[in-house]
């Protein structure tokens, strides 16, 4: 039998394996690299956060990835050298931060690599007769493995697409094995560049357990700091929004798109939240003399009420508790623009739950990896197209 395939074997007998989740998202901060233990899989999964850190991108990085990410056209070239720069540059990130732990790569039994989402098409936005759901992560796995020395899943995303998923959300699935809690409805609301929230009733009833994105996030507000404020890459703390007042005629304009109508679950990503969205929306409500204060403000505000109006439409009048993760959650404004609009709900953190909201969603990757390895396909119940029944991740051997 091949060496590593003997090895993959004996990983998903031993009683607990230490996987290392990466997650690098839209907002290009940095990527995100978590050292998890787990026992266990399926609903008796229990995960230990050893080791987080996210190692931030340099300019260069960010605006080679930047030429490439969400555009219609681009430099083909540039793509394929990417695919294969990413998974080396992730290896040595991952080497330096194992360095900095004083951890072997010989005691990591897994990586779980979810790469650099460079575009995102679910039909619904391409429109594309005859043409499929689709996504694309780049950073190739196998460069990962022998960059490291460690097996390496990665590319998650193409198998839910392959089984009725448009690919996203996946937090899904992690959300229900680590989060879920009899008799408390949760919402496990990430604010990333795109805002995205999965509902776990407090019944446990998988057939009511959904995840969906929201619209934004903070990629216009980003985007457009960047634009007004050279080499200011989001507006930290409000700062800039604080200084506004949020115009509701641009707030309405933002809003008015059939994505916020869709039903869920579903997805989006800056294809087509981005700049031409904008302008396209202060042209429509007449915005265009607007101070870039003002702008900012209702983007905030903008992403507020996008979230807390998916939150109220799917969920009613029903109790729910909402624990935050993501880099959103560290936007006073915009936390306090979603805490207004949605009096009466009690917000905390996942740190409550054990895992700190900045690492969560490369846990929720080393989660769906531990599934691949020793799980079985979580059934979400007949009906749930969109949140197929699979276990997700290509295999990348080391040798
Ligand atoms: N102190 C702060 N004040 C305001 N915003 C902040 C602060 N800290 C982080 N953010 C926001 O969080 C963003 C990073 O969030 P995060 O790392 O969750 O995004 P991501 O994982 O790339 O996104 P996604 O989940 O959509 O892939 C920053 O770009 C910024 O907009
Ligand atoms: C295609 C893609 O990379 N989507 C991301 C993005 O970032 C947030 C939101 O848009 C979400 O749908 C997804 O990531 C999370 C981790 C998910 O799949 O659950």
């Amino acid at each position: 039998m091949n060496k590593m395939l003997e090895q993959l074997f004996k990983v998903a007998g031993k009683e607990k394996r230490t996987i290392i989740g990466l997650m690098s998202g839209t907002s290009l901060d940095g990527l995100d690299i978590a050292l998890c233990e787990f026992e266990g899989n399926g609903t008796q999964t229990r995960m230990k956060l050893r080791e987080f850190v996210t190692m931030p991108y340099d300019e260069t990085f960010k605006r080679e990835v930047k030429a490439v990410f969400s555009k219609r056209e681009v430099d083909l070239e540039r793509v394929c050298l990417l695919n294969a720069y990413i998974g080396r540059f992730h290896a040595d990130l991952i080497n330096k931060s194992l360095q900095t732990w004083g951890v072997e790569s010989a005691d990591v039994d897994v990586i779980a690599s979810h790469g650099q989402t460079i575009y995102h098409a679910p039909a619904s936005l391409h429109g594309v007769a005859g043409m499929p759901d689709a996504t694309l992560q780049i950073g190739d796995g196998d460069h990962i493995a022998m960059g490291t020395g460690i097996i390496t899943l990665s590319d998650f995303r193409q198998k839910h697409v392959a089984a009725g998923g448009e690919g996203a959300p996946l937090a899904v699935y992690g959300d229900y094995l680590l989060f879920s809690e009899q008799d408390q409805n949760r919402i496990m609301l990430n604010i990333g560049g795109i805002a995205n929230f999965t509902f776990l009733p407090g019944d446990l009833d998988t057939s009511r357990i959904f995840s969906t994105d929201v619209g934004p996030g903070n990629t216009l507000m980003d985007a457009y700091v960047q634009q007004q404020f050279p080499g200011t890459y989001y507006d930290a703390d409000s700062a800039i929004a604080l200084k506004g007042t949020y115009n509701q005629a641009l707030v309405a304009s933002l809003l008015y798109h059939p994505f916020f109508e869709q039903d869920f679950p579903k997805t989006t990503g800056p294809e087509l939240f981005n700049l031409s969205y904008l302008a396209e929306a202060q042209r429509r409500s007449d915005t265009e003399h607007l101070s870039p204060e003002d702008v900012m403000a209702s983007l905030n505000r903008f992403s507020a009420v996008a979230i807390s109006g998916a939150l109220t439409r799917s969920l009613g009048d029903s109790d729910f508790e909402i624990f935050l993760s993501g880099g959103g959650m560290h936007n006073p404004l915009l936390i306090q623009n979603i805490k207004a609009l949605l009096p009466g709900a009690t917000v905390r953190d996942t740190a409550e739950l054990g895992v700190s909201p900045d690492a969560k969603e490369a846990v929720l990757f080393a989660t769906l990896a531990n599934e691949c390895l020793v799980g079985e396909p979580i059934e979400f119940g007949p009906g749930k197209r969109r949140v197929p029944s699979v276990l997700m991740g290509k295999i990348s051997l080391p040798e």
